[in-house]
């Protein structure tokens, strides 16, 4: 089934378009990843998608239904946790998330064991009576999940749940969010991290300037591009004669040399490493420390928009 579709989408700010003939489906059980840079307009679309703003033009489908502002029926199924934490600072840990789940879950017995569930898996069990200003910001954000998901909504949608979270609580988070999916829970995240994407995402679209750029996995987003791999090394001296030899080997697409770090970037093709390395010890120029990256998807972004991707 179609859990989302959305269908040129166009959403201006005066004269700014945020959203601009953006289409997008996504199947049930997805972890589906919207990647893009600040200001590339994630969470318009979004908020677009949950009816939470109007659009200027697009058609919107949520669970095979048009979603619009009234549409309750669509809105009990789906979690949404915003970039900013919204919970109440004169509640504690666990009535804030009984508050929430009360929006949705009215039966007391029912609530109570979906807001216990919720705390065990938020891993805030330690917290339950903590007040949000005793919270650090990783728990803080830890709560804010809790709230948005323990009704247990089919779909459930973080736009940016990660932004300013120490590591702990980011590979919590992370963790989590594949365990909801294990649930059977379909998945939008927006992020401007890619690393994310690559480590939790079954499917990703890219986003810049309000339009979806590449769709696809991770595999195909990078077999889209040309690029092979990046040799990078340290390299104590290089002449410019060895670094024209170097631009003058097979599937070279580029050569960068700072502060004693060697970087040549390779379209795809075989023996890449092994050339470099024998043009290298024939010009008898000393190296070390030699790795070799597969394309990311900053790569991706790099090649279709001209710039990278945490600009
Ligand atoms: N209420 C608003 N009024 C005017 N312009 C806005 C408004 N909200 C967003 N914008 C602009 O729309 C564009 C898209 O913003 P949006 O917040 O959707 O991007 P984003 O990808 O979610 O970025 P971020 O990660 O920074 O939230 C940006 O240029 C932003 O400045």
């Amino acid at each position: 089934m179609k859990v989302v579709k959305i269908e040129n989408l166009v959403k201006r700010y005066g004269d700014l378009v945020a959203v601009d003939h953006f289409n997008l489906e996504i199947e049930e059980g997805e972890i589906f990843g919207l990647l893009g840079p600040n200001g590339s307009g994630k969470s318009t679309t979004i908020h677009c998608l949950l009816s939470l703003l109007s659009y200027d033009k697009g058609h919107i489908e949520i669970f095979g239904q048009e979603m619009t502002p009234a549409s309750y029926d669509i809105k009990k199924d789906i979690g949404i946790i915003m970039q900013n934490v919204a919970v109440f600072q004169e509640l504690t840990v666990y009535e804030n998330i009984d508050y929430f789940c009360g929006l949705y879950v009215p039966e007391k017995g029912q609530r109570k064991r979906l807001v216990e569930e919720a705390i065990e898996f938020a891993g805030l069990s330690e917290f339950r009576k903590f007040y949000p200003k005793k919270l650090s910001g990783g728990l803080l954000r830890r709560l804010n999940i809790a709230c948005g998901i323990a009704h247990k909504p089919k779909l459930i949608i973080l736009d940016e749940p990660t932004v300013a979270v120490d590591p702990q609580s980011r590979n919590k988070i992370l963790e989590g969010i594949r365990e909801l999916n294990r649930q059977g829970a379909t998945i939008i995240y927006t992020t401007h991290y890619m690393e994310e994407v690559e480590q939790i995402c079954t499917r990703i679209a890219i986003m810049d300037k309000g339009r979806n750029l590449a769709l696809g996995t991770k595999d195909e987003l990078k077999a889209m591009i040309d690029l092979g791999e990046t040799i990078q090394m340290e390299v104590m001296e290089l002449s410019e004669e060895v670094s024209d030899a170097i631009r003058t080997l097979p599937h070279v697409i580029g050569v960068s040399y700072d502060k004693g770090f060697l970087k040549v970037r390779f379209s795809k093709g075989k023996h890449n490493l092994l050339r470099l390395l024998d043009l290298l010890k024939e010009k008898e120029t000393a190296f070390g420390n030699v790795h070799s990256e597969l394309p990311t998807l900053n790569d991706v972004f790099l090649e279709i928009t001209g710039k990278e991707l945490r600009d």
